[in-house]
């Protein structure tokens, strides 16, 4: 129970992260609803790497296509060569050879008795023929020259069947290969193409557009004024709504100033999607909360979430219905307000079908603190086996027992990788730096003041 005034006020008003995820995701369903149809290209299959399925993919194909060979080898008919020996071979009549893209093996007449094909990996298999010899288990037999038959020793008998790869082992023709909502990678578009497709149905990619706010931000590289700071969050913002699948219709810096941004909503390029950095807090020149909570350019809500970085965010929609954020300015916050809120948005308004981040779980190498009452998503990265050499060596040099601190082990006793915060600095959302160095986001649950050496967290995995 909270005991003074102003921390009940603090409490009272700290909307839980699942339940600002959800209201962010059912409205983006109904966007996405409301797209689905008049939102679909068909892209080839070489154009279609990170685009999201917009329909089931089912195969054309059978894979593969034909039964083939799985070695080089001799294609043979098991009741001539049972009971081969290297003591004991079995001489066949080489009738025939096969390499691989052979055209006419289909019609070729049927392997009669003693008799066998020369046959490279990924041939078809001749007819008459079950079962192939790989070539290190005969004498190697001679190239057929023109029609002048040659003879091979078979040495040993694979088992009936053997090293043959049936038609239709891996998929047979309507086998369902890719689900409706997932995004495509190499495997994923490689698989469509053994199916048989050339082109894939997907969703149109969203055009986002970046807004990063603050009268104290400058051009990075520029030599800063008084009181300036490089602005990092416009470029962090872009790439990770790249990174997220979208395209970036336009990216802004403006000033706190209102009347720029009535302007700027006024004449922006159409988009399905606006992101802004800063100016959500309290603060006396935060132009997002002016112009926005207004309610003069839209419905957007101004709220706390139980979250550290990011507690102040901002979502709704502009009057054109275009959805919005408003994320914190400090760049961790930003960080973390993406990967929480936007980044599922985003996922869900492309149609994926799983917008959660891959999670792992993490054993903790020096601890840090956390907010109680709040979820703290802190920028970690894992313990690599450089570190754990660089232990080593300290380990060596301070004593003669020359072996690493258990910190530095990039796996606990539990078999568990192992994290550090980010930052050398800790859990501050100013952190830009240290942000880089980030392979993941610890979740510290809200009950946690702090974490120690060794326990155990769940950690969201950056790619
Ligand atoms: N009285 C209170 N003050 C603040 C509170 C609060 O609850 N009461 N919350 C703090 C928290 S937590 C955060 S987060 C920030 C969020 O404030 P804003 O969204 O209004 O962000 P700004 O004030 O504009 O900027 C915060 C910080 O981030 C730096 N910044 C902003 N934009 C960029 C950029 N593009 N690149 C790099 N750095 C940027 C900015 O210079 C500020 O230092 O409010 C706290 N205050
Ligand atoms: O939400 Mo603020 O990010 O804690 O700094």
């Amino acid at each position: 129970m909270p005991s003074t005034r102003a921390e009940f006020h603090e409490t009272a008003t700290l909307i839980p992260v699942a339940q600002h995820l959800a209201r962010v995701l059912r409205a983006m369903g109904d966007l996405a609803a409301r797209r689905a149809g008049d939102d679909v290209e068909h892209v080839r299959l070489a154009d279609a790497a990170g685009r999201t399925l917009a329909a089931s993919v089912d195969a054309r194909l059978a894979s593969p296509p034909f039964d083939n060979s799985a070695m080089d080898g001799f294609a043979v008919r098991w009741a001539d060569v049972a009971g081969a020996t290297p003591e004991h071979p079995v001489a066949l009549r080489v009738v025939d050879d096969h390499a691989a893209g052979a055209a006419g093996v289909a019609d070729a007449a049927p392997l009669g008795p003693g008799e066998a094909a020369r046959i490279m990996t990924g041939a078809p298999v001749p007819p008459g023929a079950d079962t192939v010899v790989p070539v290190e288990r005969t004498d190697g037999g001679a190239t057929v020259q023109g029609d002048h038959a040659q003879r091979v020793a078979i040495f040993s008998t694979p088992d009936r069947g053997r090293h043959i790869r049936r038609a239709g082992e891996d998929l047979r023709v309507g086998d369902r290969v890719l689900e409706v909502g997932t995004v495509l990678g190499a495997r994923q578009v490689a698989g469509a193409a053994t199916a048989g497709h050339a082109t894939l149905p997907v969703t149109r990619m969203p055009r986002v557009s970046v807004v990063a706010t603050g009268s104290e931000l400058a051009e990075p590289g520029e030599p800063l004024g008084p009181g300036h700071i490089p602005d990092s969050n416009s470029l962090l913002l872009a790439g990770l709504v790249r990174e997220a699948g979208c395209l970036v219709a336009e990216v802004v810096r403006m000033p706190d100033d209102a009347e720029q941004l009535r302007t700027w909503l006024a004449e922006r390029q159409p988009c399905d999607a606006v992101v802004f950095s800063g100016g959500v807090s309290v603060g006396a020149y935060d132009v997002v909360r002016r112009v926005l909570g207004s309610g003069e350019s839209g419905a957007v809500e101004f709220v706390r979430v139980a979250m550290q970085p990011g507690s102040p965010q901002a979502f709704g929609v502009l009057a054109d219905g275009t959805p919005v954020f408003g994320l914190p300015g400090n760049p961790v916050a930003v960080a973390v307000s993406f990967e929480v809120f936007v980044r599922p948005a985003l996922l869900a308004l492309q149609g994926r079908c799983d917008v959660r981040r891959r999670r792992v779980l993490a054993q903790v190498a020096s601890g840090w603190a956390s907010p109680a009452g709040r979820l703290q998503v802190m920028p970690v990265s894992f313990v690599t086996p450089d570190a754990d050499a660089d232990a080593d060596a300290d380990a060596d040099a301070a004593s003669d027992a020359g072996s690493a601190s258990p910190a530095e082990s990039p796996t606990g006793p539990t078999g568990l990788p192992r994290v550090r915060p980010a930052a050398s600095g800790g859990a501050g959302s100013h952190l830009s730096g240290g942000l880089a160095g980030a392979d993941g986001f610890a979740l510290v649950p809200e009950h946690l003041a702090s974490v120690a050496p060794g326990d155990t967290v769940e950690v969201l995995v950056l790619p």
